[in-house]
């Protein structure tokens, strides 16, 4: 990114902090700023990402205005298309921007929203690189990067969204023309959804059903024109396109519906690298590629934890923790000053509970991001052995925390009373983005499922074998071979972090092994797999969540066995965060651990009273833990979790600027109740 010699604007107003803030600052026992280079993933990014900060508040093209939380849809969509323009010229002026720092920017100028053009960038363009043909890239791609198309990803319907073998839409060969012809044969098969359709994406991937020869040859992706490159009207010849309304958060983003009427397209737009129909409608395919075309969903699956459920949590928690040390309530010792409400435990045992996971979120889904990119470099080259592994660790993580983040989120809402509802706390605007993530890319139960396929194949194969040796290193169930075949330890209290990962394993180990037992002795009494597998689902599930447990404990020991070398001061908040996260759900899921690892009620209440002491380590790092995060201001958009913690002038700023308050009287009250009562 070219460096802006003018560059005025600071991050953070330092100026006029909130002196209860400033006390705060000051009991910090660790280095913040190392803290932030682990987060970010080094202190190179830390500088990017601020730098690319800085460029985003130092240029009015992406001001926030009008107010976001006073926006109607309209303004809502408008104001996304400007910053979009803006955003989008930028790019293209400067060739020098990077990946790293044009990610940065985007989150900064679409706080907390996704874009009506992001799919363009997670869906659209990673599906057509990865299922187009080298020629198709070569007469594409062009156009792709320099945003002349604007694509989206078109795959669910009406009446299809989990099932995609059972989507509608059929793509025929017409061979005497040379095209296909994309048709809706009912109102379920109408696509909908999609980001960016409604109003916005001249082009899309459309996933349909491939006929040629009278056969069904089953889901495969086409790059589809929608709309004319100058006049942006939909084509003619069989479309039918708009917005699908509003919804519970993504105001601003245009998420459409698109019917097909016997459209038309040329045969070459179907994208043929892993299968093609030839000029004289022959199908072909390599089948080894063809799980390719799920793709795209493992991608943003993979981004969804530290984007959104680790992001999204971080900031909840910075916010209810900056609230928290404003403000004061209730009379804790008769007489004397309210203590802010950060003292009192029942509200430490939520912040910093919610505090911790977002911790882990957000370093396993580093993790995670990337072991996609290093897995994906291989299935990309045509080595699609590790897919199983990345679809099933996406899958579970995705689901498990953006499960977790949306209660912790909650959580931190009702945490900050009365004003927590107010969207100028920033929070109920978090919550709508990220619980939206819990629907899209794939439901819950859905994705469980999906994890837990995956590991009975694994448990399988580990009942066969005899040593882990014949999974490689990177396989995150590597500990089933492990454990199956070796003796259970005996666990001391309070648990080592060691012994923390270890129960988490075992724990995992047992659940996979309960789900296999039930299925087993289901097909064993004559139900059919299917309906054998749905009613082992509860156990399924559970052996999934405690896989991804597995994951998320795991990981972060790892980065805590590199921090420990690096920093002492670190190495022990971070420490703190994870027993915490940890032992929170040992206790959660003590029946679980309790069978599992052959330990007692009373070792899960020492677990209890660990809990009790830790709220305690952590407390007088709270306000430094949540700077460490070091969102801008313009990111959280609270009047609550400002930096400079000037909560009730912010507060006082934003209903002033109400609409409703730009008349004394009101319109609808005179007209309904005055000049009535007048008459
Ligand atoms: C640094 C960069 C940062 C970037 C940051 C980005 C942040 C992003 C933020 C914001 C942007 C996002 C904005 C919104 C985007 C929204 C987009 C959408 O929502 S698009 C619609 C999604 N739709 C679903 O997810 C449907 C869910 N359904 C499915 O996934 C499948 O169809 C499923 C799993 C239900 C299929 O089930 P079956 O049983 O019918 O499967 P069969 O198709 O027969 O396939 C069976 C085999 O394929 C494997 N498989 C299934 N899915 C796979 C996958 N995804 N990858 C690999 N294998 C897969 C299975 O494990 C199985 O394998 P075996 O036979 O056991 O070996
Ligand atoms: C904000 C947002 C943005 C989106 N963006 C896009 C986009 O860009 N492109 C796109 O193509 N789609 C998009 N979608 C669609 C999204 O991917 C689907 O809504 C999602 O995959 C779920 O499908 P569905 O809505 O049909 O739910 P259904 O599949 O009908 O599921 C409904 C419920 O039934 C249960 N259920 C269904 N199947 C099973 C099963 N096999 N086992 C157990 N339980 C089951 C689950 O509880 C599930 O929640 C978006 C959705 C939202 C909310």
């Amino acid at each position: 990114m070219k460096q802006d010699e003018t560059m005025k604007v600071k991050r953070y107003d330092d100026t006029n902090v909130n002196p209860d803030f400033v006390a705060e600052r000051k009991k910090c026992t660790f280095n913040i700023e190392l803290l932030t280079n682990i987060i970010d993933g080094s202190s190179y990014l830390t500088e990017t990402r601020r730098q690319a900060q800085l460029a985003v508040l130092n240029n009015e093209s992406f001001s926030n205005l009008p107010d976001r939380y006073y926006a109607s849809r309209d303004e809502a969509y408008a104001q996304n298309i400007r910053k979009s323009a803006a955003y989008i010229k930028l790019l293209k002026e400067d060739k020098s921007i990077s990946r790293a720092e044009s990610y940065f920017m985007q989150c900064l100028i679409f706080p907390n929203e996704v874009p009506p053009f992001s799919l363009h960038t997670t869906m659209f363009t990673p599906t057509f690189e990865s299922m187009a043909d080298e020629e198709q890239k070569k007469l594409w791609m062009p156009r792709i990067e320099n945003y002349e198309i604007l694509g989206t990803y078109i795959q669910t319907e009406m009446g299809h969204g989990t099932n995609v073998r059972g989507l509608e839409t059929t793509a025929t060969f017409d061979p005497s023309t040379d095209e296909f012809i994309i048709h809706s044969p009912t109102l379920t098969s109408i696509k909908w959804w999609p980001g960016g359709l409604g109003k916005t994406c001249n082009c899309a991937i459309v996933m349909a059903s491939l006929i040629t020869n009278g056969r069904n040859e089953g889901i495969h992706p086409f790059i589809v024109q929608l709309r004319d490159f100058e006049t942006h009207e939909p084509l003619k010849g069989g479309l039918t396109i708009g917005d699908i309304g509003t919804k519970l958060g993504f105001h601003g983003m245009d998420n459409g519906f698109v019917k097909f009427d016997q459209f038309r397209i040329p045969r070459r737009n179907m994208l043929m690298k892993s299968a093609k129909v030839t000029r004289d409608g022959t199908y072909q395919k390599e089948k080894k590629l063809e799980k390719l075309k799920y793709g795209s969903m493992v991608f943003v699956r993979a981004m969804l934890v530290f984007n959104q459920a680790g992001q999204g949590l971080a900031q909840a928690v910075t916010i209810a923790a900056r609230y928290s040390c404003v403000r004061r309530q209730s009379e804790y010792a008769p007489g004397q000053e309210e203590p802010h409400i950060i003292e009192y435990q029942a509200q430490q045992h939520i912040l910093f509970t919610e505090l911790a996971a977002s911790y882990i979120f957000y370093i396993a889904g580093n993790k995670l991001r990337e072991l996609y990119f290093t897995m994906n470099y291989d299935i990309q080259k045509g080595d699609l052995s590790d897919l199983p592994e990345l679809h099933a660790l996406s899958a579970g993580l995705k689901a498990l925390t953006l499960d977790e983040a949306v209660v912790g989120i909650e959580r931190c809402r009702l945490i900050c009373g009365g004003h927590g509802y107010s969207a100028a706390s920033g929070i109920p605007k978090i919550y709508t983005e990220v619980v939206a993530a819990c629907t899209y890319e794939g439901v819950h139960p859905v994705l469980y499922l999906q994890t837990a396929r995956y590991l009975l194949k694994v448990y399988q194969a580990a009942l066969l074998s005899s040593s882990a040796s014949s999974l490689p290193d990177n396989q995150s169930s590597k500990y089933i071979f492990r454990h199956l075949h070796s003796e259970r330890p005996r666990f001391h209290f309070p648990l080592s972090f060691v012994e923390i990962v270890e129960a988490f394993e075992r724990r995992a180990l047992m659940c996979i092994e309960k789900a296999s037992k039930k299925l087993d002795g289901l097909l064993a009494t004559g139900r059919p797999h299917h309906e054998a597998w749905n009613y082992s689902a509860c156990y399924l599930i559970r052996a999934a969540k405690a896989h991804s447990h597995v994951y998320l404990t795991s990981s972060v020991h790892e980065q805590l066995e590199t921090v420990r070398q690096e920093d002492a001061g670190v190495y022990t908040v971070l420490g703190q965060l994870f027993e915490l996260y940890a032992l929170k759900s040992i206790v959660d899921h003590a029946v679980e651990f309790i069978e599992s690892c052959g330990i007692t009620t009373d070792q899960i209440n020492i677990c209890i009273e660990r809990i009790e002491a830790l709220l305690l380590n952590i407390r007088p790092n709270v306000l430094p833990l949540v700077d460490a995060f070091d969102f801008p201001d313009r990111l959280l958009g609270s009047a609550l979790g400002c930096y400079d913690g000037n909560v009730y002038q912010r507060l006082y700023e934003y209903a002033l600027n109400s609409p409703l308050n730009k008349s004394t009287v009101n319109v609808a009250y005179f007209v309904y109740y005055i000049a009535i009562n007048i008459s």
